[in-house]
């Protein structure tokens, strides 16, 4: 299937990450997924920790997902006109993320990040931007610049076919470090219209923000008229139900969301203060626009998955079976003799094999890959489903039990012992 797949697709994939070139060997080709656990076309099983790379936090094919699609699929597919569908998942975005106050709907992460931008250039009247190295925000022009995710994991960061120009507007500052940041404004403050910035980096393995990080971007976009944008489309109802905004008690001006809002059909936003909002089109000039966003099968199966999502108790559970496995993991690895460090955040959680703390760009890049490539093709095997990168995070969902993560701990114990060999 995937020579059949790379006649007809570059390298056989849709996206790139999908093609397992980090780790070697093909891909696996899914036929179905159910749960926690996705099914090839061998008919071999595996514990998904992909996820689709996020959205499903409720697994696949959840019942209310599901009967939502299904009614929904009653009604047709797409109107290209308003539906009150739309406004209620508005709704619920507005009463979930703290600074959201009016929001737009799109079609993925990269229009949400790109929308996002136009909308902060618009509104300052300023042309560059500050972005951390290893974040990735999407694939626009501006915002392939020292990304993260399968462009570093492919060693093309800064993209070719980006016009210098262009990438002439991105400033790049490394994640974590406040006083990198301060000089930048200090030479170029009046000039800037925005920092965005992954408030749980995920693209480069997972992250977190070191204490006092988000409260000081905050502080500094603020005293130079910048806006600070949180691209959550990540941790957007993954690390909290109002995201990384409300786990951290920041708020930004405008917040980027994805994956979870669409229940793992293609869906994106952006949103944030009603001030900056009423300048998108048509409320105000800055154009923005799309044939099927607000698609209404995106829409229901996003509503349906943020409607389990509330339900008291979910947000610790996930908690719950995410450090059971961390602390499985650790204890494996540890006694493998392989040096790992753990990063994680709520049920986005990362093993980056080197001994040193990772908190920015360039200690997630001290992790051996070729380990990595090791103990992922040796999980792979045992039946269980990791991303194939060392930069991409593994992600839980409400349908792992802990007997998932029991056997997921013990295929690491084999697999940190062929790491370590
Ligand atoms: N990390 C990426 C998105 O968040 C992975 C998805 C992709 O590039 O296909």
């Amino acid at each position: 299937m995937f020579t059949e797949a790379c006649r007809y697709m570059p390298g056989g994939v849709n996206s790139p990450v999908r093609a397992f070139k980090a780790v070697g060997g093909q891909p696996v080709f899914i036929s179905r997924g159910n749960g926690a656990t996705l099914y090839d076309v061998d008919g071999n099983q595996y514990i998904d920790y992909v996820l689709s790379w996020g959205p499903l936090i409720l697994g696949h094919r959840h019942p209310a997902v599901m009967a939502a699609l299904q009614e929904c699929l009653e009604t047709g597919t797409s109107f290209g006109a308003p539906t009150e569908l739309e406004t209620e998942l508005a709704r619920t975005i507005v009463a979930a993320v703290p600074s959201v106050e009016m929001v737009r709907l799109v079609n993925s992460g990269t229009e949400a990040t790109m929308s996002a931008l136009r909308l902060a250039r618009g509104y300052t009247g300023r042309n560059k931007i500050v972005k951390f190295e290893g974040c990735y925000h999407g694939h626009a022009d501006f915002l392939l610049i020292k990304a993260g995710s399968g462009a570093l994991t492919l060693g093309v960061p800064s993209s070719p076919g980006v016009p210098p120009a262009t990438a002439a507007t991105t400033i790049t500052a490394p994640y974590n470090d406040l006083d990198t940041l301060e000089q930048i404004f200090a030479r170029e403050g009046e000039d800037i219209a925005a920092v965005i910035v992954e408030p749980v980096a995920g693209n480069m393995g997972v992250v977190p923000p070191r204490k006092g990080f988000l409260a000081g971007l905050r502080e500094i976009t603020r005293r130079y008229g910048a806006l600070l944008i949180f691209d959550e489309v990540m941790t957007g109802f993954r690390v909290a139900y109002g995201g990384a905004q409300e786990l951290y008690n920041i708020d930004p001006d405008l917040t980027c969301l994805g994956k979870i809002i669409g229940g793992g059909l293609p869906v994106g936003a952006y949103g944030g203060k009603g001030v900056i909002m009423e300048r998108v089109a048509p409320a105000g000039p800055v154009y923005q626009a799309g044939t099927l966003s607000g698609n209404p099968l995106a829409v229901s199966a996003g509503l349906a998955t943020l409607q389990v999502l509330k339900q008291p108790g979910t947000y610790a559970e996930l908690e719950r079976k995410s450090a059971l496995l961390e602390r499985g993991l650790r204890e494996t690895a540890r006694e493998a003799g392989v040096p790992v460090t753990f990063n994680r955040v709520g049920s986005m959680l990362c093993a980056f094999f080197t001994d040193r703390p990772v908190e920015d760009y360039a200690s997630a890049c001290t992790s051996d890959t070729t380990r990595f490539a090791a103990f992922f093709r040796s999980m792979l095997e045992q039946g269980i489903y990791l991303a194939p990168s060392q930069f991409e995070a593994a992600f839980l969902s409400l349908a792992h039990t802990d007997e998932h993560i029991a056997r997921t701990v013990e295929a690491a114990r084999k697999a940190f012992a062929v790491a370590g060999s």
